[in-house]
């Protein structure tokens, strides 16, 4: 079975049923794509398990200005179920982030001379790596994370890019053009500017759908989430929609926690092959249930402390949220 476009609501859980056959397909669409989020899901149930098995994730970001961003992304990936994080910042953000969290390993390299070489030693045991939560713009450090990324790429391993990593592929497309284990997760404004920058035309706003599909064409049919009202998830050959009920809380952080989530999820949905998402891309079924569950994270955590919701948060609620979403 291959995954059509997805266009549904998902209220708490329960799907709002409509009566069109449309609908109705839809509808069986969607509890597939749950399924297929099911499948890739590691079980935690053998006794066999060792540390790092379920996930060593990267996290390239954090700067002066901005140590929340890396923060959200590298502890969403441990509530999420990795079980390792590393997060690569510059040297005066690294006793910032550390200091939230005791989970953290924190390097503080970025802004190194030899950042290149000292992120390199530990690629061969990352399994995904997060690029651009609370980057900056500095040209030292995007020159560096430019590095970075042509290491990845070599060595075969996926990359998330969001946020100011974004930035740098608007400036430099060919840097990730047709790299088969990228995804892409602009939020609105971030999409315009790549869709300038690869299109170098304005993007027509009454197709978003279409436009995510053209963006990801245009980039080698690189995977590309555009974050908005809905998601729009697409490999440049099909689109999938994410409509999970969120709120209207619009917080900073919420596409951290989105970044972060999808690092540890890509790593799953690749190793579980293709048999367990029957034959869908894993990147998109990766993409559709870390957007689920950012919504439903944010839905939760509104629904508890309305307009003072911030991230934080959103992050306490992942367990009980993924338990709902993905827990048979
Ligand atoms: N606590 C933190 O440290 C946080 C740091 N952040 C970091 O801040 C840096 C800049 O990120 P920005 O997202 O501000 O990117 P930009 O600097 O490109 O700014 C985008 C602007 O567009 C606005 N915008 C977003 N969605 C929009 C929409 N749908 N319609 C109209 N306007 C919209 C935002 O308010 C923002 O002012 C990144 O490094 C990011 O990771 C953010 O992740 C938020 C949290
Ligand atoms: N209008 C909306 N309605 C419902 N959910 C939304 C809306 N806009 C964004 N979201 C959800 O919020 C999450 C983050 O998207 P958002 O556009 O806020 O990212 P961002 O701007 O990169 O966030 P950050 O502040 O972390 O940089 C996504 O899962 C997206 O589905
Ligand atoms: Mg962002």
């Amino acid at each position: 079975m291959g995954v059509r476009c997805v266009a549904i609501r998902a209220c708490g859980g329960v799907l709002q049923r409509a009566l069109s056959l449309h609908t109705a397909h839809a509808t069986k669409d969607m509890e597939n794509l749950f399924q297929l989020v099911r499948n890739i899901v590691p079980a935690l149930t053998s006794s066999k398990k060792h540390k790092g098995q379920d996930g060593r994730i990267g996290i390239v970001g954090g700067c002066q200005e901005y140590t929340g961003a890396p923060y959200f992304a590298g502890i969403s990936a441990l509530k999420v179920g990795a079980d390792l994080t590393h997060v690569f910042c510059a040297r005066e953000a690294a006793p910032v982030i550390k200091s939230y969290s005791p989970e953290l390993i924190v390097h503080p390299v970025l802004d190194s001379s030899n950042a290149v070489e000292e992120v390199e030693k530990w690629l061969p045991r990352l399994h995904a790596l997060v690029v651009g939560p609370g980057l900056g713009r500095d040209d030292l450090l995007l020159n560096n994370v430019r590095g970075i990324l042509e290491s990845t790429k070599a060595r075969d391993i996926p990359v998330v890019i969001d946020a100011d990593g974004l930035w740098l592929v608007a400036q430099q497309p060919a840097l990730i053009h047709g790299y088969h284990k990228a995804i892409l997760t602009p939020n609105h404004v971030e999409f315009s500017r790549l869709w300038e920058a690869v299109l170098s035309s304005p993007m027509d706003s009454n197709d978003l759908r279409g436009s995510t599909l053209k963006l990801s064409q245009a980039l080698g049919n690189i995977t590309v989430v555009q974050k908005g009202e809905q998601d729009l998830i697409s490999n440049g050959q099909q689109v999938l929609v994410c409509n999970q009920e969120g709120s209207s809380r619009r917080c900073g952080g919420q596409g951290d926690l989105l970044s972060g989530s999808l690092g540890v999820m890509v790593h799953w949905a690749l190793r579980a092959g293709p048999e367990k998402t029957n034959g869908s891309s894993p990147l998109l079924v990766a993409a559709w249930g870390a957007c689920t569950l950012t919504r439903e994270c944010n839905r939760q955590a509104f629904q508890k402390y309305g307009r003072s919701t911030t991230t934080t948060d959103m992050i306490t609620e992942v367990g009980t949220a993924f338990s709902r979403l993905f827990t048979t």
